[in-house]
Parts: C-alpha cells; sequence; structure tokens
C-alpha cells in the first residue's frame, strides 16, 4: 500500500499536500473528486465486507424501567455483546443540539474552518483528519492513510478543564451544554455497569474516576466510491465506556463472536454505549470489549457522529489499572496485572489500537 518509488507515487508528499490544504475530507469532497485518492484507499480486505455481512439487533436498556429490570440487562449486554442501546435517557434535546452543530462546524465555508485545522491532533481541541494508526491494520505499513472522516476532538476532563475557549464559536455553547448533561448521564451508567458487577453502585467510580472526558466529533463526507475506503479501522475503545450519538445514515459495524462483521443501524432518540478495554480489565474480563469500524454507507449523505469516551480520571504514574480485588476468586483468577495508564497509552502505540493491546498486562492460568 501506498505506492513507492517505483510507480511514481509519492505518499508523504500527498499527504503533505492534503494536510496543506487545511480543507480536510469534507474540503476534497467539495472540490468534486470522483474518485478516491490514493491516500485513503485501503488494502481490500481491510474495507471489503466480508460476504456474510449481517445486521445485528443490539440489546436495549430502556431507563424508564425500573430499576430492578434495567440492571440485569446492562449486565448482560456487557458480559455478551459489549454494546447496548440507552432509550428513554432525557437528554434529548442537548444530543439533538449538539449533533446539529457539529454538522454545522464541519459544513462551514473552508475558509472559516481551515483556520481551526492541524495536520495532526495535539492539544485539549483539534480539528484534523487523524491518520490511521500504522500498527492498526492487518496489512497496512509504514506509509500514512487517512480515514474518510474529519474529527473535532475535545478533551473535557479530568479537571481541571482544559482550554476548552479554544473551541470553535459555532459549537462552543452545544458541545460544552452536551458535555455538562452527558457528566450526569455517564455517572448513572457506570453506577448501572458498577452494580451489575455486584460490586455496588459507586465502587468503579470511587476505584477510577470517570471524569476524563474525551470528545471525538466525527464528519463523515459522502464517498464516490464507499467501499473503498474506511470511516474508521477497526479497533476497541481504551475507555472505561463510550458513549455514542449520531444522525439517521449509519455506518457502524461491530465484530461477532465468530468474526463476521454487523451492521449497527441507528435507532432514532437512542445512544449507544460500550465497554472500552479498561473496563474490562477493572472486571477481570466479566465485560466485554468489542472491536468495532466505521464503513462509509453513503455517495450522498454526510454522516455525524459524537463518540464520548468515560476514560479513568485517575492517570498518576501511582493510580494503577486492574481488576477490582473483589472480582478475583478461586475461581475467576486475577487475568491482568495492574498497570498505569501510561504504560496502557504505550502499549496501544506499540501493539496497536485493537484489544490485543491489554493483552501484554494479561496474566496466563494453566
Ligand atoms: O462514528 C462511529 O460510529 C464510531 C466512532 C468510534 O468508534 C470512535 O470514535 O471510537
Ligand atoms: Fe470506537
Amino acid at each position: 500500500m501506498g505506492g513507492g518509488a517505483d510507480d511514481g507515487y509519492d505518499a508523504a508528499a500527498a499527504l503533505a499536500a492534503f494536510q496543506a490544504s487545511r480543507a480536510g475530507v469534507r474540503g476534497l469532497v467539495e472540490s468534486g473528486v470522483a474518485s478516491v485518492p490514493p491516500l485513503f484507499l485501503m488494502p481490500i480486505d481491510s474495507c471489503q465486507p466480508p460476504v456474510e455481512q449481517t445486521t445485528f439487533a443490539i440489546p436495549t436498556v430502556d431507563l424508564a424501567l425500573p430499576h430492578s429490570a434495567t440492571m440485569p440487562l446492562v449486565r448482560a449486554a456487557a458480559r455478551s455483546c459489549g454494546f447496548f442501546l440507552v432509550t428513554n435517557h432525557g437528554v434529548d434535546a442537548a444530543v439533538g443540539s449538539a449533533v446539529s452543530a457539529v454538522r454545522a462546524f464541519h459544513e462551514q465555508p473552508l475558509a472559516t474552518r481551515s483556520a481551526f485545522y492541524s495536520p495532526t491532533p495535539v492539544g485539549s481541541v483539534t480539528y484534523s483528519t487523524i491518520p490511521i494508526h500504522p500498527a492498526a491494520g492487518t496489512n497496512i505499513n509504514e506509509i500514512a492513510i487517512l480515514p474518510w472522516r474529519d474529527t473535532l476532538q475535545a478533551r473535557f476532563g479530568p479537571p481541571p478543564a482544559p482550554e476548552l475557549g479554544k473551541l470553535p464559536a459555532s459549537c462552543r455553547d452545544a458541545l460544552e451544554e452536551y458535555q455538562k448533561v452527558m457528566a450526569g448521564f455517564g455517572k448513572e451508567v457506570a453506577g448501572l455497569l458498577s452494580e451489575a458487577l455486584g460490586v455496588g453502585a459507586g465502587r468503579v467510580e470511587s476505584a477510577m474516576g470517570v471524569e476524563g472526558w474525551m470528545m471525538a466529533c466525527h464528519y463523515y463526507p459522502p464517498c464516490p466510491e464507499p467501499s473503498r475506503v474506511t470511516g474508521g479501522i477497526e479497533h476497541t475503545d481504551p475507555s472505561l465506556f463510550t458513549v455514542l450519538a449520531q444522525d439517521a445514515v449509519g455506518g457502524l459495524q461491530v465484530r461477532l463472536r465468530d468474526g463476521r462483521w454487523a451492521d449497527v443501524p441507528p435507532v432514532p432518540g437512542a445512544l449507544l454505549v460500550n465497554i472500552g478495554d479498561v473496563l474490562k480489565v477493572v472486571s477481570n474480563d466479566e465485560y466485554t470489549s468489542v472491536e468495532h469500524r466505521v464503513a462509509i454507507k453513503s455517495s450522498q449523505d454526510a454522516r455525524v457522529s459524537i463518540a464520548l469516551f468515560f476514560n479513568p480520571a485517575k492517570r498518576g504514574d501511582s493510580d494503577l489499572l486492574g481488576p477490582l480485588p473483589e472480582l478475583v476468586t478461586t475461581g475467576s483468577p486475577q487475568r491482568y496485572r495492574a498497570f498505569t495508564l501510561t504504560e496502557f497509552m504505550k502499549s496501544r502505540k506499540d501493539i496497536g489500537h485493537g484489544v490485543s493491546s491489554i493483552d501484554r498486562f494479561r496474566i496466563a492460568h494453566e
């Protein structure tokens, strides 16, 4: 992939030119590209839908049900497929405004939005086309490949809040409001997930803190050749858990246990929650962190999604992430050694963004 001197294509120069345009993928589409530039072409086996691609019904947790009913649903979903939809969450207005504000930001005229654009996401607020991690794909080598997506990313925590004044004015109020409302929603989800582990509702939060908020506001432009690109390569989330809000276009796919990929069609009004690698570790493998990716579905419609990662707030070099001691028993021995967030991030950098990045900390048992 990526070509070389032999075919006259210089991938590094193409990447530099794309980044220097400060226009993102949206800019390419606005300029009327009729085919996918090589920088975005995925190896065939990384983006083509497998033959038996299927649609999968994600379990739903209805928060209007009594607590005694929701808790077992959360427990079953977190253990079996690692994803669940949440309905009757009471935050529709904030979700609607945030998704609209993200679309408005990405669809501003080039001159306005390019002022925010940076080639790589460094800093607490960034707008970029984040290159695919070289180790993340099966046969992606050292030449960067880009996803068919532009991302406005903002770190909201842990406190003290980083410079949110850097958020673009066009979406600042809606995103700040969304974050505030979702902090409350996330506490409720953290409580349910903790209680469903049988360790008490406050345990996960008191052990880790959940205020390490990172918000990724994605924009997936329509693509002239959707099957040749990826919106996001297969990965697991590094978070404790992630909450995804999205419009009606769709594109998210999850990997089933048998290895096939399944479409997860958006459900109007529902939020999607998934378990990340850190909570899988904390739960001593009772919960599962499932690989997912994003396909581009449309040559007409741009898709917007907002992934809000609830990461551990406790992240110093003396804060250890590991299985909760009360979940370690004779029948269920400790599956991971404790590690710091710094070690974990290094592992993702070295090994890639799949679930295997926590295998470095796994304790082998006969
Ligand atoms: O846009 C989506 O549907 C998913 C995005 C995602 O998986 C992520 O940001 O980690
Ligand atoms: Fe993800």
